[in-house]
């Protein structure tokens, strides 16, 4: 289970997330929706320790995370997609991958040097990368450089390393942005496979409501910070408060809010 209590944050005399009390179980995907500037991804921020809290908790199955760094909170479950700058560019496509799984494979079972294991390992780690790379429509890429990918394929990437990383938790900020018609499909499916592993909490930010419609289970909605709607997905988009602040009349008429 993750929770967040009471968690803010402030920039001068800005409070960007405010007070914002919330605990995600596992098997469910949550979306977090709101207006431009609401707070969101600053909400994400604050539980992957991307940005320090003002005050407030982040917890993680029982274990305070709070001021714990972004590598300390990855290490202990807390999956968040990749920034491709963190990627080796002159490496391909698989190298990349296969780096991550062997991150996180070491970090879970490190042992002595045996050239017989690490041998065996090399393998197993490549074809766990395949697997990954497979899955997110990128063999045919599996070679070519990092540096090479057009964007839509770089937020594919970007969901096989945080793939890669086997995270309890996996937080996705709009996973389709800038990405065509023909390849956001992909993405979303990948979500919705990950989605049906009952283990795993997914947090999702998204603009598109149809997207939130089809994938979430729970609906949260911050404005100027704070959580304002909390539950089933029809509830939500019906709710009052999310008609006047959020959805309005444009949500209906061209599906997507303002
Ligand atoms: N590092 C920062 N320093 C100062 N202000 C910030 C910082 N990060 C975010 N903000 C402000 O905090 C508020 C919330 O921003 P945030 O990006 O979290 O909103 P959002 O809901 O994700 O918006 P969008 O949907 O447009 O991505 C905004 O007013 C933003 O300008």
């Amino acid at each position: 289970m993750l929770e967040t209590r009471d968690l803010s944050v402030r920039f001068g005399g800005h409070v960007a997330v405010d007070g914002v009390s919330c605990a995600f179980a596992p098997g469910t995907l949550t979306a977090i929706v709101g207006p431009n500037g609401a707070g969101k991804t600053t909400y994400f921020n604050l539980i992957s320790g991307q940005l320090k809290a003002s005050s407030g908790q982040v917890l993680l199955g029982g274990r305070d995370l709070s001021g714990l760094p972004a590598s300390t909170r990855t290490r202990a479950g807390l999956g968040r997609a990749f920034q491709l700058t963190n990627l080796f560019p002159g490496l391909s496509v698989l190298e990349n991958v296969r780096l991550a799984v062997q991150a996180t494979h070491d970090g879970r079972h490190r042992r002595g040097l045996n050239l017989w294991s690490v041998w065996s390992d090399h393998r197993q780690l490549t074809e766990r990368a395949a697997a990954i790379v497979d899955s997110v429509a990128l063999a045919a890429r599996r070679d070519a450089p990092v540096s090479s990918l057009p964007h839509g394929d770089q937020r594919k990437l970007e969901v096989a390393l945080l793939m890669a990383l086997e995270p309890q938790v996996y937080m996705f900020d709009e996973p389709t942005a800038g990405m065509s018609h023909d390849e956001a499909p992909v993405i979303l499916e990948l979500i919705r496979k990950l989605k049906a592993d009952r283990a795993k909490t997914i947090l999702l930010v998204e603009h598109k409501m149809d997207v939130v419609r089809e994938l979430a289970d729970r609906i949260i909605v911050l404005t100027n910070g704070q959580l304002v709607a909390d539950g089933a997905p029809a509830e939500v988009i019906a709710s009052p408060v999310v008609q006047q602040a959020y959805l309005g009349v444009r949500e209906s008429a061209a599906g997507e809010p303002a």
